[in-house]
């Protein structure tokens, strides 16, 4: 579904130029859930915007839902789905007429369109929000929204940067479950980027830790714990085995917000 080779990112020029994503290669099978974790400034978002078409590499390539990145943008664009940190959700306007318009953007008709607002909001549980505006709802059913947009067309894969970031722990919980079932019932196949080890350990299939923007490991949440030496690590110790720091403990800040 993905095939990542040699994906490489510097901002800026030389003298000043950050490397914040170096060679990175991995592959995801269709209906996996991958999950990107690092410390901050790792380059999870460089990479998640490299892999969604939204910031050129400087190096390497990428093949995305069957389209090569490079080649063909739009062909990638067409089979993702792609939630940012900063979220979808407008303001002002009923969110289920924002979600039938953006429908009408992917070409459909505005009659098909209300129909398949109305099924993605039906799928996501906020079919009795569509009459409301961003700024009137909580923190977790705007995600909902969020992934909403993202899932209009019928993605086959869904990028979702730092997707439970300011949400409490049942909200989280309840994301997830949402998150499984689009795996589950759709195929979807998810590639997450996040803070939270224990979402990463009880969500996701596999896991690509990244740090300084290189891949130090790729594997299940059981196989990196017992690649410490004792095998009875727990994720945070892994994390902190393999990166040299400590898993982040504080509430990382939207980046729209910062
Ligand atoms: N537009 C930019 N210009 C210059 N440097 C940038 C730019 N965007 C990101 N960087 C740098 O690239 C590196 C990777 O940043 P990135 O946002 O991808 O990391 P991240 O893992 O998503 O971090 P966080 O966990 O804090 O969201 C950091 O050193 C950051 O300062």
């Amino acid at each position: 579904m993905i095939k990542v080779s040699r994906l490489g990112k510097t901002y800026g020029k030389a003298g000043a130029a950050v490397d914040a994503v170096r060679d990175l290669t991995f592959a995801v099978d269709p209906g996996e859930i991958i999950g990107l974790l690092g410390p901050n400034g790792a380059g999870k978002t460089t990479a998640m915007r490299m892999l969604t078409t939204l910031l050129p590499p400087t190096s390497g390539t990428a093949v995305v839902a069957g389209h090569d990145l490079l080649a063909d943008p739009v062909g990638v664009r067409r089979r993702i789905g792609y939630v940012a940190q900063s979220g979808a959700t407008g303001y002002g306007r009923p969110l289920g007429e924002e979600l039938a318009d953006q429908a009408m953007l992917y070409g459909m008709s505005r009659r098909e369109a209300l129909l398949r607002a109305g099924e993605v909001m039906e799928l996501l549980g906020i079919a009795d929000l569509a009459p409301r505006a961003g700024e009137t709802l909580s923190g977790g059913q705007r995600r909902r929204f969020d992934l909403a947009f993202g899932l209009l067309h019928r993605p086959s894969a869904l990028f979702l940067d730092e997707p439970s970031l300011g949400l409490d722990p049942g909200t989280r919980a309840e994301l997830w479950h949402l998150v499984r079932e689009l795996r589950e019932d759709h195929g979807v196949t998810v590639v997450l980027s996040t803070h939270y080890l224990d979402e990463a350990d009880a969500l996701c299939d596999r896991l690509l830790i990244v740090d300084r923007g290189t891949l130090v490991a790729d594997g299940s949440p059981g196989e990196l714990k017992s690649r410490v030496p004792g095998g009875t690590a727990t994720l945070d110790e892994v994390f902190r085995w393999l990166t040299g720091r400590k898993a982040p403990k504080e509430e990382p800040q939207p980046k729209a917000l910062v």
